[in-house]
């Protein structure tokens, strides 16, 4: 089969892949059957999908599908694009039938081509680009490549000196989105223009389409990572330092961005350890591979295919985790370019009337816009004037694809996930050592981010605990200074401060080119509810704790009227354990602050009480009033004896 055979089976779902679902990409990436180059069949495919319309009216207007009965509309859409628009032509030999049965239209394919471009009002093939291109984002933003450089194993400046080489640096996240759109004259899109970013350090934004960064030297070692700005908020913002919080966690970390920029930051910082989790052992896998390319697999711990629910925090190799990043499953309505291919409009047929030609919706939210969760179908379904609208589906960030048929069916859906996640950010919540956690999403949805932060705050763990939201002016510079806040229909007036804490993105035409994101972050003192642990990770009572459960009544026992009941000596008895106490202090009269006593039966150290009692427990003096000593001996030749400077302590006690 041809390239054009392959790419049309594809784009009208015939292919053997047509029952499964995914973006375009996806699709044509995982079709082992594929005979052609995937990145090649992709291209073809996305190119001609966005030209679609106008080359839909070339080929009605020249009676192409008339004169080639053999050519199908997709196959007749494939093989114009290339014609017309492609710096090679068709890539078939010159005597290929399907090629031949073309070219011999040339001259009129030309003309109605050039006819639909002044129909747009282009002066010129760049600026009739510029407007497909638009058209075919359907109003959506344009998004910059965003590229984390991993400072475990390069710098900005030796990025500006390599990888970007020839690129010029501009001043806002803005010009490279207007970048975007602007043509050569020999049919290039985009221009070689980056910016370094004013929010988070070591990051570029980069104009997009213009290089393929995934075949970089840089990108192959690590030394680049493709990451949203958005997506690098939670572990700028858990700040971790290994002074102050000692050991990290990533609790949900395939495929692994997040868990190798917080590697980046805390190598800087000093040496610790990073714990991380991920519950699926084949996204796992890409974490391995992700976490030992970047270089941090020195002092990362993989823990593959574990639950992080499963996971004691009362084990002793958590003891001092005190940093938590908390970057659960989620509706993934943030999440931008999985749609990545416009509608596709074929020709109508000769023996099809005008009025039934077909569109065939090749993504998955044709409006281009964030997933609002509100999905249609998995872009196999053919959609024509007179089909039934296809049903919705919702797709996760996990990739798993949820059944949607109405708001109740999405509510039921945000709802499961936030109970889900809310149980994540308590169990993190409960490690003894932390003190401070982010919680993120890639969701747009309140309900899996404002409210379940929240709901995390009223929660027994946290209040017990101390937990509170990392306030707006705690949190570090480039956070601070980001103005997407938490939405205001999440929250009441008295919730104002937790607003203004938690952090969103959108993915909009506002300058800033970033995905559907939020952030949030926890902290608490750590002076309440920290006990200590044992090496097998039993928990022990903290040293102290005893005296700190004070009884409200004293220590002794009393009387029906509160009175301390006491013996012939006036020896109170102790509750604890029901023997005499000797309480030197209240000996002397201060009966309430009773706290330096002795047990009776218990061995008396002589040093404490060196004197002679009388029966009533008054110490026996001798003539000069001094008192004397068990020995017989005065308390001045114990000065002499001693010979320390305490001496004058002991002449100065007056009974
Ligand atoms: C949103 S993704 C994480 C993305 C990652 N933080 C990054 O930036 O590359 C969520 C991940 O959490 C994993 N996951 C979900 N529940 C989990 C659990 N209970 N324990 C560990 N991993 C879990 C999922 O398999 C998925 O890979």
């Amino acid at each position: 089969m041809s390239l054009y055979h392959e790419t049309a089976a594809i784009l009208t779902a015939a292919g053997p892949n047509a029952t499964h679902g995914g973006s375009l990409k996806s699709r044509i990436f995982k079709d082992k059957s594929l005979k052609s180059p995937p990145a090649q069949v992709y291209a073809l495919a996305l190119e001609t999908s966005k030209w679609s319309a106008i080359l839909k009216e070339v080929v009605e207007a020249s009676d192409l599908l008339k004169h080639e009965r053999k050519l199908t509309p997709a196959l007749s859409l494939l093989l114009v694009h290339d014609l017309l628009l492609s710096k090679s032509g068709i890539a078939l030999p010159a005597t290929h039938g399907l090629r031949v049965s073309i070219e011999r239209h040339k001259a009129r394919l030309n003309s109605e081509f050039v006819r639909a471009r002044i129909r747009r009002k282009c002066a010129t093939l760049d600026a009739l680009r510029t407007q497909v291109e638009i058209e075919a984002r359907g109003g959506c933003p344009v998004h910059p490549r965003w590229i984390r450089v991993n400072t475990l194993k390069s710098t900005v400046e030796e990025q500006l000196a390599t990888t970007f080489k020839g690129w010029e640096v501009v001043e806002s996240v803005a010009e490279v989105i207007k970048a975007a759109d602007a043509f050569d004259g020999q049919g290039k899109k985009g221009k070689k223009v980056i910016h370094i970013d004013g929010h988070i350090p070591n990051l570029i934004a980069a104009c997009p389409g213009v290089a393929d960064f995934t075949k970089t030297e840089a990108y192959k070692s690590g030394k680049i990572i493709l990451q949203d700005k958005a997506s690098c908020f939670p572990a700028y913002l858990l700040d971790p330092r290994p002074e102050r919080d000692g050991d990290v966690m990533d609790t949900c970390a395939a495929p692994g961005n997040k868990t190798t920029h917080l590697a980046a930051i805390v190598h800087s910082r000093g040496t610790t350890t990073i714990f991380a989790f991920e519950k699926d052992p084949h996204r796992a896998k890409t974490l391995q591979k992700m976490v030992k390319t970047a270089g941090s697999d020195t002092f990362t711990v993989v823990n593959a295919g574990k639950d992080f629910l499963k996971v004691n925090p009362s084990d002793a190799k958590y003891r001092n985790v005190g940093a938590l990043l908390l970057d659960p499953s989620c509706s993934g309505s943030g999440i931008v370019g999985r749609d990545d291919a416009p509608t596709l409009h074929l020709p109508s047929a000769p023996s099809s009337s005008s009025s039934s030609s077909s569109t065939i919706n090749t993504k998955a939210n044709p409006k281009g816009k964030q997933n609002n969760n509100k999905r249609k179908s998995p872009p196999t379904t053919t959609t024509t004037e007179t089909q039934e609208p296809p049903a919705k589906v919702l797709i996760d960030d996990d990739g798993v694809a949820i059944p949607v048929s109405s708001q109740a069916d999405l509510e039921a859906r945000i709802a499961s996930l936030a109970s889900f996640q809310l149980t994540l950010l308590q169990h993190a919540m409960s490690f003894p050592a932390a003190k401070r956690i982010t919680y993120s999403t890639c969701s747009i949805h309140a309900g899996e981010n404002e409210n379940v932060v929240l709901r995390a705050l009223a929660s027994d763990v946290a209040k017990r605990r101390g937990w509170r939201v990392l306030k707006r002016q705690e949190q570090v510079e480039g956070m601070r200074r980001w103005d997407v806040r938490g939405e205001a229909e999440a929250m009441t007036l008295e919730e104002g401060e937790v607003r203004d804490a938690v952090i969103r993105a959108y993915y909009r035409d506002d300058g800033r080119g970033v995905m559907g994101f939020f952030v949030a972050g926890f902290v608490r003192d750590g002076t309440i509810d920290d006990p200590v642990y044992l090496d097998d990770g039993v928990e022990q009572q903290q040293e102290g704790e005893e005296e700190e459960q004070e009884d409200p009544e004293g220590p002794f026992v009393r009387d029906e009227q509160g009175q301390i009941v006491r013996d012939e000596n006036g020896i109170p008895t102790l509750k604890s354990t029901g023997k005499k106490a000797v309480d030197l202090k209240e000996l002397e009269g201060d009966e309430e602050s009773s706290v330096e006593y002795r047990i009776e039966g218990q061995e008396e150290e002589d040093e404490e009480e060196p004197y002679q009692r009388d029966g009533k427990g008054n110490i026996v003096r001798d003539d000069e009033g001094l008192p004397v000593l068990k020995e017989g001996r005065s308390d001045e030749s114990e000065e002499e004896e001693e010979g320390g400077e305490d001496g004058d302590e002991w002449g100065g006690f007056d009974d």
